[in-house]
């Protein structure tokens, strides 16, 4: 009712027909009932409309999906204020060298600011969760980041698969080494036939960013956090395949044996020691810096999608 008050328009994303018909119950006869429309739905699933401002208390279950959804829609919003599950709260805001700091935060942290506003102990709510929340503010930056969604969860995912090894060891890897020279051929041979051309696909949604990886897998209520780490198999797409579908084969299972050329090794080594960052390691890496290696990598014809 306060939104109501306040706002000039307030529109409800519900999936529960109960708390529908609770919400029209409310407003119905007073003077916020033409301010309020119920859009009944998934949220994952409805066509969000415009909107410049976000408030949600949300199911935490799809915490990470609804974040990317919200930074993937455009115009672009301007602020929403968001209580999560107080843990996955944490990941979103933890920066460079902090113990939680993951693939989550720096995806979320490419797209927006993020700031944590206050916790939620459980004991504030009738009959208490088992879990403690927290609200945090997010605002998109404007203008969004001028990179490749796809490539750029490639690199992260990969990065992030062994967050506290150096990108030395990582991209030693034969397995990667495998996976990245199958792309390079391939925008090699799509370059030959039409310049310039990358694989199709190329251009990938922002919330592709929100699909499930390594790092932000969260139990609904609020149990431990997974703290899976996967497997680089699924760090990348390969072959230009867009999305993480074609990820499976960058493990190798598929390519069996396949060998990777001493030129793709040295070019690999020398992008990374070239620009003195072989000894980094992704648990302390900015978003300005696998920007950055991003670019150098596309450089050098090196993809990762
Ligand atoms: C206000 S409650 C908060 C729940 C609490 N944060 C948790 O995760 O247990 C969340 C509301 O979102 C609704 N809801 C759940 N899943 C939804 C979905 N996919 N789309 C839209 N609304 C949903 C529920 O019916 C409920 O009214």
């Amino acid at each position: 009712m306060k939104l109501l008050e306040k706002a000039k328009k307030v529109i409800v994303v519900e999936l529960d027909p109960r708390m529908v018909l609770e919400l029209q119950r409310r407003v119905q006869g007073t003077p916020y009932a033409n301010n309020l429309q119920i859009i009944h739905g998934d949220f994952m699933r409805v066509e969000l409309p415009y909107f410049d401002l976000c408030v949600a208390n949300i199911p935490y279950n799809i915490s990470s999906p609804l974040t990317f959804k919200l930074l993937a829609h455009r115009p672009a919003f301007r602020a929403a204020v968001i209580m999560y599950q107080h843990e996955f709260a944490m990941r979103l805001v933890a920066k460079p060298g902090e113990p939680l700091y993951s693939r989550l935060a720096v995806n979320t942290q490419l797209l927006a600011r993020v700031s944590h506003l206050l916790k939620v102990g459980k004991n504030n709510f009738r009959p208490p969760p088992k879990v403690d929340s927290s609200v945090v503010r997010i605002e998109p930056r404007h203008p969004p980041p001028p990179v490749n969604f796809l490539e750029w969860d490639g690199l992260v995912r990969l990065c992030f698969s062994r967050k506290n090894k150096t990108l030395g060891a990582i991209f030693k890897q034969p397995n990667t080494l495998q996976a990245l020279e199958s792309n390079y051929r391939t925008y090699q041979a799509l370059a030959a036939g039409a310049a310039g051309a990358g694989p199709s696909g190329a251009t990938a949604s922002i919330a592709t960013l929100g699909g499930a990886g390594d790092d932000d897998a969260m139990d609904a209520d609020g149990g431990e956090e997974e703290d899976g780490v996967e497997g680089e198999e699924d760090a990348m797409a390969v072959d230009g395949a867009a999305g993480g579908a074609g990820g499976k084969a960058a493990g190798g299972r598929r390519r069996g044996g396949a060998r990777v050329s001493q030129e793709f090794k040295d070019l690999v080594v020398k992008v990374l020691t070239d620009n003195g960052l072989d000894t980094n390691r992704s648990s302390k890496m900015s978003q300005e810096e696998f920007l950055a290696l991003l670019a150098l990598f596309n450089a050098a014809g090196i993809h990762f999608a």
